[in-house]
């Protein structure tokens, strides 16, 4: 998976032009969408498929450029869907839940998205992150960091924390949706990448998201009178967390009850 993300970064730029994300579209090859002046942006090149639902691919946009590209993101993404589904399913356990508690609210039109993000050097690190310090907002993120290349960093009582690049592991992130429907329990960490005076950096995120047409919210049996419900159900959540993002503002804050 790696390999093939490098090899469509390592592309000329008109040939990595073709598969472009369209002004008000987040899908496609791009730096971010611009949704307010005020907007930083961030240091990187992305490119953002829907791989789930399966119908939903936007087959255009994925590069023909390496050739393998495709077929491997089809397996690794079938992969990461598995090994989603397990942790579902034993993060509903662990608070002696159904197992199925999450994975209902999911539904089966549950959408992950695939980001290939590409961290060019950067002359000045001490000015601009790679990604600016954010939550995700996703249920779950599956991370594949670059195999030795450091840059991500997690917030961790208030210091900044750095994730060990290992070439064989993936990174398992928790996002806001989780933590409304765990009604706080299970936390959505903040993180941010920083860039790098020398070298380029790579990573594919696989965001595991409940159908943004179905509304969710804290499990039933997570609410008492010892915790009360801490968030309003929510649609599209994916929307609200980005434009609060790019606004620097927190998004679970905008949904907190
Ligand atoms: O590049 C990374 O290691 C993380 C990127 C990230 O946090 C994101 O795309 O949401
Ligand atoms: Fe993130």
């Amino acid at each position: 998976m790696r390999d093939v993300a490098k090899k469509f970064f390592a592309l000329p730029i008109e040939e990595k032009e073709k598969y472009a994300r369209a002004v008000n579209e987040s899908e496609g090859y791009g730096s971010d969408r611009i949704v307010s002046e005020k907007q930083v942006l961030d240091w990187l090149y992305r490119l953002t498929l829907k791989v789930f639902p399966e119908d939903k691919r936007r087959l255009n946009l994925w590069p023909r450029d390496p050739n393998d590209f495709r077929g491997t993101l089809d397996e690794f993404a079938s992969k990461i869907k598995t090994v989603n589904n397990i942790l579902f399913k034993a993060m509903a356990r662990s608070l002696d839940l159904e197992e199925n508690s999450f994975l209902n609210q999911f539904g089966d039109q549950a959408m992950m998205q695939a980001r290939f993000n590409f961290y060019p050097p950067c002359s000045r690190p001490d000015l601009v992150f790679g990604v600016k310090p954010h939550t995700d907002r996703s249920g779950l993120t599956v991370l594949l960091q670059d195999g030795d290349v450091e840059g991500l960093q997690i917030l961790v009582d208030s210091k900044w924390v750095r994730v060990p690049a290992i070439p064989y592991a993936l990174v398992v992130n928790l996002g806001d949706q989780m933590q409304i429907m765990t009604n706080g329990i299970f936390k959505s960490p903040m993180h941010r990448v920083i860039t790098n005076l020398e070298k380029m950096r790579i990573s594919v995120a696989f965001f595991n998201e409940p159908d943004p047409e179905r509304e969710i919210g804290a499990v039933d049996s997570l609410v008492d009178e010892h915790r009360p419900r801490l968030y309003r159900n929510v649609k599209n959540y994916g929307a609200i967390n980005y434009e609060c993002y790019q606004k620097g503002m927190v998004a679970l804050d905008t949904v907190r009850i």
